[in-house]
Parts: structure tokens; sequence; C-alpha cells
């Protein structure tokens, strides 16, 4: 038996656009997310699945569904969201004069004071806040320890116009290309903890901020609202959401004392072959090292930011697979194709590796190499806040489970001060453009009764959570799953 500390803890993670609606009358239309998979041309083009978010897991109305299955699977930590568009679906008021300093592009402060709380306050959505605080109050009751997640991607109509910006029209709401939504983003964090600490244990500003900027203005196959293809402004709007995290830091401390943090997305790098080891150097640097070097050590690209310095209190690690990348000039890489996140759909990787239904190659060794060198390179508190396979048959995910949790067990053992395991998801959920057809789920939702079934590896994490242990039982699935061709 690998027995885990006894204060670590197994949980889940979840996000409102993507679990919450599901029951009429949920709906959430006043954000970008909205917009954009209702957009006809979004469709139309493929860009989008056609699915829609409304017809989701439902979690809005069915949370007390969801936290009775996790009570039963033995789980004891959540991360989940609030939507900015539910609690502001209208225009928040101007700051306060002199509560805000920019110098040109630099947000240096914004400060919340209870002039401008009690302002927001008036035109927030008070029902959205009291709803959230149900939810919350409902996972507290069950003893859940809870990080509350300020973004996790949808924007308010207000701040983010997807549609114009796709169309290279930056006249309208810009979303992360305009320092406003910096300003705005502090005062609608610190305005959230102000109506909801006493129900946080935790706060995370926002998830994979990367992933927002690349799939926004660079990788616009992925279908991720503006698709503008735009490298300066993807390096405008990472800029941007460093700003914009430093700022919400900065606004929860003046009204919380709960620990800020940030979740972020992790790709292990491996070398194509033993001379290609500078390519991972450089991918680590461009892909993560770049921005918390940002957060914790002021270090902007290179510029001496002192209002980003020492910003971050934990480490949100989020990981799935790797990329395999090889050099292409002393100084640049690329990514090879096949292995990692660009593995094809149901396929077997040139390592003989299954790949997931999403096409992400199984490799639970990448999770050891996120945590030890998050670890050494800056010493903070870490939570694997998501790990999870695409696996609507649930071929892979006993093996993926059981290896990935492993790769955790061997991250303690070397004396990374890792904190917890949350599981990407507790249910099958929308999967942004990919709709519902990749169910990441421990429980199987069948969205025409939004009945939730336990599929075979839910069994095996509450297992694994009710002894906060792998048992010696389980540990046949600590391998690589033997691939048999699945396809004709
Ligand atoms: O794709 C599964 C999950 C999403 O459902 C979560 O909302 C998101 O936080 C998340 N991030 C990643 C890893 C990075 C990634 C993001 C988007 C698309 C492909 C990979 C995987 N996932």
């Amino acid at each position: 038996t690998l027995s885990f500390p006894k204060g670590f803890r197994f949980g889940w993670s979840q996000a409102g656009f993507q679990h919450e609606m599901g029951i009429p009358g949920d709906e959430d239309t006043n954000s970008d997310w909205w917009v954009w998979v209702h957009d006809r041309d979004n469709i139309v083009s493929g860009l989008v699945s056609g699915d829609l978010p409304e017809n989701g897991p439902g979690y809005w109305s069915l949370y007390r569904v969801f936290h009775d299955n996790a009570v039963r699977m033995g789980l004891d930590i959540a991360r989940v969201n609030v939507e900015w568009s539910r609690i502001f679906p209208k225009p928040m008021p101007e700051p306060p004069n002199g509560n805000v300093e920019v110098v040109g592009d630099k947000v240096i402060k914004v400060d919340v004071d209870e002039r401008d709380l009690r302002r927001l306050d008036e035109t927030a959505n008070k029902a959205a806040i009291e709803h959230y605080r149900a939810i919350f109050n409902d996972l507290k009751n069950r003893n859940i320890f809870f990080i509350l997640n300020l973004y996790h991607w949808p924007l308010p109509l207000w701040v983010h116009d997807p549609i114009r910006v796709r169309k290279g029209d930056l006249s309208g709401p810009t979303g992360w290309l305009d320092i406003k939504t910096v300003i705005n983003f502090a005062r609608f964090a610190a305005y959230v903890a102000w109506k909801l600490d006493d129900l946080v244990d935790m706060y995370s500003t926002m998830n994979e901020p990367n992933v927002v900027a690349w799939n926004g203005y660079i990788n616009v196959k992925s279908g991720f609202p503006p698709s503008y293809l735009n490298p300066d402004l993807a390096r405008k709007a990472l800029v941007n959401l460093i700003q914009a995290h430093a700022r919400a830091y900065d606004a929860i401390k003046t009204v919380s004392r709960k620990p800020v943090g940030i979740i972020y997305a992790n790709n292990a790098y491996t070398p194509l072959t033993e001379k290609d080891s500078k390519a991972v150097e450089l991918a680590e640097q461009d892909a993560r090292w770049s921005f918390f070097d940002a957060v914790i050590h002021g270090n902007l690209y290179g510029e001496v930011r002192e209002d980003l310095r020492n910003r971050l209190d934990w480490i949100g690690a989020n990981y799935y697979s790797r990329l395999v990348v090889k050099l292409i000039s002393d100084n640049s890489y690329a990514i090879v194709p096949g292995y990692g996140h660009a593995c094809e759909r149901n396929s077997v990787s040139p390592d003989n590796r299954p790949c997931s239904d999403f096409g992400w190659e199984f490799y639970p060794e990448g999770l050891y190499d996120v945590l030890t060198k998050y670890w050494r390179r800056y010493h903070l508190p870490i939570y694997v806040t998501e790990n999870g396979i695409a696996d609507s048959a649930d071929y892979l995910r006993p093996y993926y489970l059981v290896s990935h949790i492993y790769q955790v067990y061997r991250a303690l053992s070397d004396g990374v001060d890792v904190r917890g395991y949350l599981h990407w998801s507790l249910t099958d959920n929308y999967e942004w453009a990919s709709g519902f057809s990749m169910r990441f789920g421990l429980l199987y939702v069948d969205y025409t009764t939004k009945r939730q079934y336990w599929r075979p590896s839910a069994y095996i994490y509450r297992e694994i959570a009710l002894n906060k242990a792998i048992p010696d039982e389980l540990m046949h699935l600590n391998t690589i799953p033997p691939v048999r061709s699945l396809r004709k």
C-alpha cells in the first residue's frame, strides 16, 4: 500500500460554463463564450461543434447531486469558479477617482476600497451571488475543502465582443487586449472575495491564462474566441492576464487573508533525441517559467516589474500529457507530431502508448517531471488542479488514474510539497469548442435525463480517496495500458 500524508486531499475540479447549465432557466447568456458557441458562422465553419452548453449536466440546479456523489466517492477538496458574466451581466460602474494608477500600458495599482465595493454591490446580480453562496455552503456543510477560482474563460459581453474581434474590428470591447479589463477584473475579484470569503479556503485568480492567450490569438483552429490570428495580440493578452492576476491578488488581499494562487496549463516536454535537450529548456522557458518568473520574481520577459513580484502563494498545476520537441536551430524548437497532446485520436504513439479520444498520449511520468521542476524552482505549495482523460469507454482511465496518482506519490516521496490531487472531472461536461463528444467524467452523464452513472474508474478513485492510499490490489494498473487496435 502506498499511503499519502493524512492531510493530503483527493477531489475534483469543474468550471462554470462547462458544468452549470442544463436545467431550463439556468442559462447565462451574457458571455463571450455563450455568443461564440451559438454563432452560426462558427458552427457552419466547424470552428465549434454545434453542441450547446444549455444542454449540459446542470450543476446550477443539481449541485446537491454532484456533491452527494463526491462525498460517496470519499472526496474532500473541490475547485469551482464563479462566472463574472453572471455576477456582472451589465457594465460595472467606473472606479472612484484615484483608486487606479496606470503608466502607459502598465496597471500598477487598483485599490478596491469600501466605497468602490458598495458601488459595485448596487449593480451586481445579487441573486447570482446568493445562489453561488448556497452552492458553496453545501460544499462546506460536507467538509469539502474549497478552492474558489475567479476566472475560467468566459468574459461578460460588455468586456469582450468576440465576433467583432474575430473580424479584426478592435473598436468594441476587446477583452484581455484592453487594460480596462485588467482593472475591472481586479475589482470583480475583490467584490467576490468580499461577498464569499467566509466560505473559501483558498483562491485561484484564474485558470490557464496561457491557454486563453494561445488558443485565442495563435492556435485559432482550437475554436476559442476570438479566433483572431495575431501573435502580437497574443503577447498583449498574456501580459494583461499577468497584470490582471497581480492586481487581483492585491485586491483580494485587501478583503481576505486566504492564500491566493493561480492554476496553469502544463505540458511535460521531452526531447525527440538526446541531441534535443536544449529544445526542452526553450519550451519550458517559453511556456511556463516566463509566466511564473513574472508573478514570483517580477521578471516580465526581462523587464523588472516590482508591481508583479511576489504575487503568488501557491501553484495549481494542470497536467494531461506531454509534448515531444526537437531543435530546429540553436535557439528555436518545434513540436513533433504523433506524441503527447499532438497525438492522433484513439491511436498509438511511436512509443507504443495509447492516445485518448482527444488524441492525448498516455504519459504519466510527465506529471512527476512538472511537479518536481516547479518545486525545485519556486518552493511553493502545489495542488494538482486538473488531471484526467477523454475516455468515453473508460478503457484507459483506470490505468490513467492509478498511474498519475502514483507519480504524485513519487513526487511526495522526493520531498515535493504537493497537497492535493483534483481530477478533471467528477462528471462529463461541455468541452468548449468540442462540445459533449469528449467525456472526461468519472461519472457518465445521460444529458437527456441528467442522470449520473458511475464508470468503473469512479470505484477505483473512491478506493484511493477513502484510504488516502493506492492499495496493493490496484497497483497492477500502474502501467501503460495494453494497446489493442480499437479501430479496424
Ligand atoms: O480539455 C479538458 C480540460 C478542460 O475541460 C478545462 O476547462 C481546461 O482547464 C483544460 N485545460 C487542459 C489542458 C490544456 C488544454 C486546454 C485547452 C485545450 C487543450 C488543452 C485540459 N482541460
